[in-house]
């Protein structure tokens, strides 16, 4: 089956049609056939520019469209109609700009493939399943009856696969390895997987929660946000939108991309060396409370730009998880590219380098909802 795999984020669009066809491999039997990176603006994305690349990757059997936000209501993949996309579009309060992203992209892809199955695949459903210990804030009933208030967890489609390809290049069964998986993109987050289930993860009710991203807080002081809002004039919006876009890396060595803050670092900026501080103080904390809500570790997994190529940071976060068993050779991790095992010799916990599939995810969601 030839499926076309849709992620359009806030800033890109990553177009892939991958065959399913070729059996056995790293990534479910699906190989890459041809993949188009498109810019979107403001979430949205040009039928032409994506005609044109649809001429050039070829027609596909089916498409994967990956949806940020599922709500309550999407545990799983669903062929997508209009009462589907109409219940989509009715989350776009609780991560407008990563749900109008994927909005537009089922929109553009309908118009030029009406008559193609299309399927919408959550980053939310992998978590849908969360213990209620983990799911569930401490706030009045009325928040979590009435408007849904919960952790809900993101970057599930990476998870999952990051978790089971993890286990899978350290010798482990997936059926039973205890997995905690760091997601670490422009967003980040991680998650505790047992036996390819979510038992807990750093993202919440929204994609901010959690540890330091590119231009994301993650966790604050919720004191923090209502001090703002009664003693500086700043207006609630406003104080999203810093916390979302002028926060995390960017906010403390004035960029938000890890390769400038790693260069920057090297070349002696403090401020630089602040910033990458305080992201692995955080990222070593969660890893912690991941490992804790497993009751122990096995396999600890890297993946996302930055957990795929900044050999320094999961040099910085392992150095401080030695008590947990964790350790890294030195010359394995630097050297690493693509899937890899980056422990040291003898090490009780494994640690490895995996590429972020998304689309392999996708693509393998969809050939089991077409084909069941
Ligand atoms: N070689 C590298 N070294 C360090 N960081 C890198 C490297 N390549 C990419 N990154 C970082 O990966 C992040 C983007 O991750 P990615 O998963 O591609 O983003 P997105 O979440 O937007 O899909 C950026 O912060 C970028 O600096
Ligand atoms: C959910 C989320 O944060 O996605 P991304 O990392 O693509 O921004
Ligand atoms: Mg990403």
């Amino acid at each position: 089956m030839r499926v076309l795999v849709v992620n359009a984020g806030s800033s890109s669009v990553k177009v892939r049609l991958l065959d399913g066809a070729t059996a056995g491999g790293d990534d479910d039997g699906f190989s890459v056939v041809g993949s188009v990176d498109l810019p979107a603006v403001a979430g949205e994305f040009a039928v032409a520019t994506l005609r044109q690349a649809l001429t050039r990757l070829g027609t596909p059997d089916a498409v994967g469209h990956r949806v940020v936000h599922g709500g309550r209501e999407f545990r799983g993949p669903v062929r997508i109609d209009d009462q589907v996309r109409a219940d989509i579009a009715a989350l776009r309060d609780l991560a407008p700009l990563h749900q109008d992203a994927g909005l537009a992209g089922i929109r553009a892809v309908t118009e030029l493939l009406p008559d193609t199955p299309a399927v919408a695949c959550f980053d939310t459903a992998f978590h849908a399943d969360l213990p209620a210990a983990a799911a569930t804030y401490p706030v009045p009933a009325e928040w979590r009856e009435r408007h849904a208030v919960r952790r809900y967890g993101f970057h599930g489609l990476s998870h999952r696969y990051a978790a089971r390809r993890a286990a899978e290049l350290t010798g482990h069964d997936p059926a039973t390895a205890r997995v905690v998986s760091c997601h670490l993109g422009s967003g980040a987050s991680l998650c505790a997987v047992a036996g390819g289930r979510s038992m807990d993860t750093t993202m919440g009710f929204t994609p901010l929660e959690g540890v330091v991203m590119s231009t994301r807080s993650g966790t604050v002081d919720p004191g923090l946000i209502t001090w703002l809002a009664a003693n500086t004039g700043l207006a609630v919006d406003e104080i999203g939108r810093d916390l979302e876009q002028r926060s995390g890396l960017l906010a403390l060595a004035g960029t938000g991309d890890m390769r400038e803050v790693l260069a920057a670092r090297a070349a002696g900026s403090r401020a630089a060396r602040r910033a990458l501080d305080v992201y692995l103080h955080r990222l070593r904390a969660g890893i912690a409370a991941m490992t804790a809500a497993l009751g122990g570790l096995d396999v600890l997994a890297f993946t996302g730009g930055i957990g795929e190529h900044a050999g320094a940071v999961r040099a910085g976060a392992a150095g401080g998880l030695g008590f947990l068993g964790v350790a890294l050779d030195a010359a394995r991790n630097e050297g690493a590219q693509g899937d890899a095992d980056i422990s040291a010799a003898g090490a009780p916990v494994r640690t490895a380098v995996v590429t972020a599939r998304e689309d392999a995810e996708i693509a393998g969601q969809v050939r089991t909802l077409l084909t069941a």
